[in-house]
C-alpha cells in the first residue's frame, strides 16, 4: 500500500470507537480544514467526506492517525444521534451509502448507479425486485452471499433515492433487539 495511506481509528472524547478507515494526506488535511471526518476509499482511489462525524483532533501515531470527535450527526434531521449507532458492522454500509449519494450528486458517466438514478424510482425498485427474486432462486451459498450482496446495494440506490437515510433502517433494526 502507499506509504502516505495509513489506517485511521476515530474515537470520541471516553476513547469509545467510533469509525474506522483509511486517510492520505489530502483526507487527514481536509479533515482537520474542515471539522468533518475525509477518508480515503482505497478501491476508488478517492477521497470522500464521511457524513455526520464532527472532528475535533487529529494526532498522528506510529502508522496510524486517531482522530477524536466530539458529536456525530443525524444524516437528514441534523439531530445529534447516539454514537453507537455508528456501529463497526454498520461501516460498510454506510460506506456504500456515502459512494451511492455522490453518484446522485455527480451523477458520472459509465456509472452503474447514476444509470439507475437516470431511469428513476421505477426502474429502482424493479431492479431491487429482480434482485430480491435472483436471491431467493439462489442455490449454493456462494450464490446467496453474491446475489444477497447485489440486492442491498440495489435497496441502498431505493433509500438513496427516496432520501431516506440508511440510519433510520438500522436504528429501526437497533429498536427491535
Ligand atoms: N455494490 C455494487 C453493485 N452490486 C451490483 N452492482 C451492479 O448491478 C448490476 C446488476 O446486474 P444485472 O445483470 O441485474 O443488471 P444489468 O443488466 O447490468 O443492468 P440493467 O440493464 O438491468 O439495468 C451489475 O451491473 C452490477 O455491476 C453494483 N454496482 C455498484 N456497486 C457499488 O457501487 C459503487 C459505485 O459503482 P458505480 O456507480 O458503477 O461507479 C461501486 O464501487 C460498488 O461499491
Amino acid at each position: 500500500m502507499d506509504k502516505d495511506i495509513k489506517p485511521a481509528v476515530c474515537v470520541d472524547s471516553d476513547g469509545r470507537f467510533v469509525y474506522a478507515c483509511f486517510q492520505n494526506e489530502k483526507a487527514k488535511n481536509k479533515s482537520l480544514e474542515q471539522g468533518e471526518l475525509w477518508e480515503y476509499l482505497p478501491e476508488g482511489g478517492r477521497v470522500l467526506p464521511v457524513e455526520g462525524i464532527r472532528i475535533k483532533k487529529v494526532s498522528e501515531k506510529q502508522g496510524w492517525i486517531e482522530l477524536l470527535t466530539d458529536s456525530v450527526k443525524g444524516d437528514s434531521s441534523g439531530e445529534t444521534v447516539q454514537k453507537e449507532k455508528i456501529s463497526a458492522a454498520g461501516t460498510v454500509l454506510e460506506k456504500l451509502e456515502q459512494i451511492i449519494k455522490k453518484r446522485r450528486q455527480e451523477m458520472p458517466e459509465g456509472s452503474y448507479t447514476s444509470h439507475l438514478f437516470s431511469k428513476g424510482g421505477e426502474k429502482i425498485r424493479k431492479k431491487t425486485g429482480e434482485e430480491a427474486v435472483e436471491l431467493i432462486l439462489a442455490a449454493k451459498k456462494e450464490e446467496i452471499s453474491y446475489e444477497a450482496a447485489d440486492l442491498i446495494y440495489h435497496l441502498i440506490v431505493l433509500l438513496v433515492w427516496e432520501d431516506i437515510p440508511l440510519s433510520d433502517v438500522l436504528s429501526e433494526l437497533e429498536s427491535r433487539f
